[in-house]
């Protein structure tokens, strides 16, 4: 298994360009930090307090938070940062290298940026667990609500960026629902087509487009119970398949703002029916994330709300706020991609969630992102094609 390691962060910042004078105190902590390392004052169990979350900020600091590391290509779009943090300390290229010689075994646990945890004194990475690797009361169905603008489609680029650099379409398949086509860079992607070739995509534009598209993936569910007759299906089914060398790949269904079909009786129902097949099919190695803008019950109705065991919301009002933590701890500053989680175990975090790829405008960003798409399908198939 890989090992997630945070990058070291870097010593200086640009404020300190702009520092005129040194206080004493200033000195004297360089002077105790020098002497006293970190490593050694953990070991001694003090802790330091944590570095704050990465703040984006337009034009300064647009993309302080990045899933991966640029390589030699991108480096020059992206440029040098001495104040980027990377959540993977590696590039793309040498993450898919390095997956390549692992053996695979299933996993939905996603890092989607940095959680602030100050009554532990720490700062860590945030990790999604689809899947609930220890139980079903440690993860499962993601719910990732925000405002217009608040970061919901690029937590789900990187998501699904992570996704598919971590797994090759045998291991993986992903289906989209996706109204205002903000994910289309994925349609490409082997991934998000069935083992015949058809595209697990829709914008669902009509009713009877959405309602194909619940169909083909209610059969792609029924398909796996029927493949095996007799089988007992648990939450180590998958890889105990794996092990034996039989591929069925894990199944994630992706709904993009589910708010969008709520006006439309029959699209909804289908949704709705759509979800909860996906929300308790996790032994089955079907998973669920949806996008929405609005949180009142009468978008999500309650049944369906208590599917969800990871909930994060970005930029939500007062009102949402209520609907979905009841009352946080924490009122998270009005910043993209940064917000608050609420953990399977029933806590509340302030996060910040990463960019997909460094970049200083969001088109710069898109484009690198899918070259980077491109490039992880020709050095899959080539992965493949060699074994
Ligand atoms: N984690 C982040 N760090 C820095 N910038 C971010 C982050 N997340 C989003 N942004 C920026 O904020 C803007 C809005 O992001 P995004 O399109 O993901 O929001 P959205 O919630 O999907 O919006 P909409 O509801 O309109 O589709 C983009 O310019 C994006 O680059």
């Amino acid at each position: 298994m890989f090992q997630v390691q945070p990058s070291p962060r870097p010593v200086t910042s640009n404020l300190e360009t702009f520092r005129q004078t040194t206080t004493v105190a200033e000195v004297i902590i360089e002077r105790i930090v020098e002497a006293y390392s970190r490593d050694h004052a953990q070991k001694d169990g003090i802790y330091y307090w944590p570095d704050p979350l990465p703040t984006p900020s337009s034009p300064l600091a647009p993309d302080p938070l990045i899933l991966f590391r640029p390589d030699k290509t991108t480096q020059r779009l992206v440029g040098e940062n001495q104040d980027r943090y990377y959540v993977m300390p590696t590039t793309i290229r040498e993450f898919l290298t390095q997956r390549a010689q692992e053996e695979i075994k299933p996993s939905m646990q996603i890092p989607l940026g940095l959680v602030d945890k100050p009554e532990q004194q720490k700062r860590e990475i945030l990790f999604v667990d689809l899947h609930g690797s220890a139980g079903p009361l440690t993860g499962g169905p993601l719910l990732l609500a925000g405002a217009q603008h608040s970061g919901k489609t690029t937590a789900l680029q990187t998501l699904l960026l992570w996704l598919s650099a971590c797994f090759t379409p045998d291991y993986l398949r992903y289906a989209i629902i996706d109204p205002l086509h903000e994910l289309d860079c994925f349609q490409e992607m082997p991934h998000a087509r069935n083992e015949q070739g058809v595209p697990l995509w829709t914008d669902g534009s009509t009713d009877d487009k959405l309602i194909q598209f619940a169909t083909l993936l209610q059969d792609m569910l029924q398909q796996r119970r029927t493949t095996f007759p007799g089988l007992r299906w648990t939450e180590n089914t998958l890889a105990h398949l794996w092990e034996n060398n039989t591929r069925v790949p894990q199944l994630l269904l992706v709904i993009c703002h589910y708010q969008n079909f709520v006006e439309r009786l029959q699209a909804i129902t289908a949704l709705r029916k759509l979800a909860h097949s996906f929300a308790e099919a996790r032994t089955l190695g079907a998973y669920l994330v949806v996008t929405s803008g609005e949180v009142h019950f009468r978008t999500i109705p309650s049944d369906l709300m208590g599917k969800f065991s990871t909930k994060i919301g970005l930029l939500l009002n007062e009102s949402q706020r209520l609907d979905l933590f009841g009352r946080p701890p924490i009122i998270p500053d009005p910043i993209p991609g940064r917000g608050l989680v609420l953990t399977p175990d029933r806590r509340t975090y302030q996060i910040q969630l990463a960019l997909p790829i460094a970049g200083i405008t969001e088109n710069i960003r898109y484009e690198i992102l899918k070259y980077e798409l491109g490039k992880i399908a020709r050095m899959q198939q080539q992965q493949t094609l060699s074994v």
